[in-house]
This record gives C-alpha cells, structure tokens and sequence, in this order.
C-alpha cells in the first residue's frame, strides 16, 4: 500500500518555512496504519531485538503496536522529567543550547538488543540521541526505523547502527 496518501503535509508548523509531515491521518486510516505497522515490522524483525524503544511522543505511536505485532516489550524514551523512579540522562547538543533524553535505568537489561522507531528522520538528533542513551544504560541497538525521512538534513549519515525508513521526501 502507498502510504504517501495517508501522510498530510502541513505548510509553516510549528515556526514559518517549515513544512509538517503529519502521520495523524495515517493514525485514521485503520487499512493504512496496519500496513504502515506490517511493513515496519518485515525489517525490524530481521534485526532480531529482544526489545523494541520508542522515542517521544510520536515514536511511542510507531513503535508500540510493532512491539505487540511482534511479541515484543515496549520501552520509553522521554524528554526530561516525564518517566518516574530512576532514570539515566543523555545530554545533546541541538543547534542552540542543548536537550536531554531520559530512560527508567531498569527498562533495558545489558546485552539486550534494541531497536529504536520514531515517525519521522530529519537530522538526526533525536534519534542519535536515543541510541546515546541506550548504548550507556548496556543496551546493543541492532537497528532503528522510521516511517518517513526527510532527505537533505544528513540525518541517515548520523545513523551509527542500521537504519530503515518506509518513506523518504526530498525536501
Ligand atoms: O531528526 P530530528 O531533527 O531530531 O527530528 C525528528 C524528531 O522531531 C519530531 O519530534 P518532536 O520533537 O517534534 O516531538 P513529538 O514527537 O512529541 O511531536 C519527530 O517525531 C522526531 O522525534
Ligand atoms: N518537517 C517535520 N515534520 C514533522 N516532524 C518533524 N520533526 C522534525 N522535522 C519535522
């Protein structure tokens, strides 16, 4: 299935110039959305993960429905402050100032293989950042996906681990 026409773009959100490939529509589309979630899992399986991460907020949507197609347990990257009990913090670098991502320390056991999903790829960042983390915490990250990249922001020439992405845009 072409799951470009379930993707909406949204022309200067959040700031001007910028333009939002939103997956809500895709989210509506039940037919679309399965197979968005089968397709992802083709790859994702060959990786074979022990778990599966997803990354804030629209990453938790990608990654745990494959996690149930493909038996797996589900794990939270979030933004700071968000996830109770004890956690472990990676500290990166944006273009201005810098981010923190967080992880439960007890989420991932070492040794475990991970795979990390996120909706989209554009530079990089978000996603270099969850790797960081897991690779800290003793995690192996077998591979991370996505279901759209946006191509032209050098995010795919930050991946240090396997990458797959369902859709890409040139932009
Ligand atoms: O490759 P990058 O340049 O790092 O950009 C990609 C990230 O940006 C978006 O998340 P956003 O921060 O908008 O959060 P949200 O998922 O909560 O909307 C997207 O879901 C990725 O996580
Ligand atoms: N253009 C874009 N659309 C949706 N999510 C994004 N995250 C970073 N850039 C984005």
């Amino acid at each position: 299935m072409d799951l470009t026409q379930h993707i909406r773009t949204i022309p200067d959100f959040p700031k001007p110039g910028i333009l939002f490939y939103d997956i809500s529509t895709l989210l509506a589309h039940p037919k679309a959305w399965r197979s968005c979630v089968d397709q992802l899992a083709e790859t994702v399986r060959t990786w074979k993960p022990d778990l599966l991460v997803g990354i804030e907020s629209r990453g938790f949507l990608t990654a745990a429905p494959l996690a149930l197609e493909l038996n797996l347990g589900f794990a939270m990257v979030r933004k700071q402050g968000k996830l109770p009990g004890q956690t472990v913090s990676h500290v990166y670098e944006l273009e201005y100032g810098t981010d923190t991502v967080e992880i439960q320390s007890d989420a991932i056991q070492p040794g475990q293989r991970i795979v990390v999903l996120d909706d989209l790829l554009a530079t990089g960042g978000t996603m270099s950042a969850a790797i960081e983390l897991i690779e800290k915490v003793g995690g192996i990250v077998a591979g991370v996906a996505c279901i759209i990249e946006l191509n032209g922001l050098g995010g795919r020439d930050e991946m240090t681990v396997p990458f797959h992405s369902l859709i890409q845009y040139d932009i």
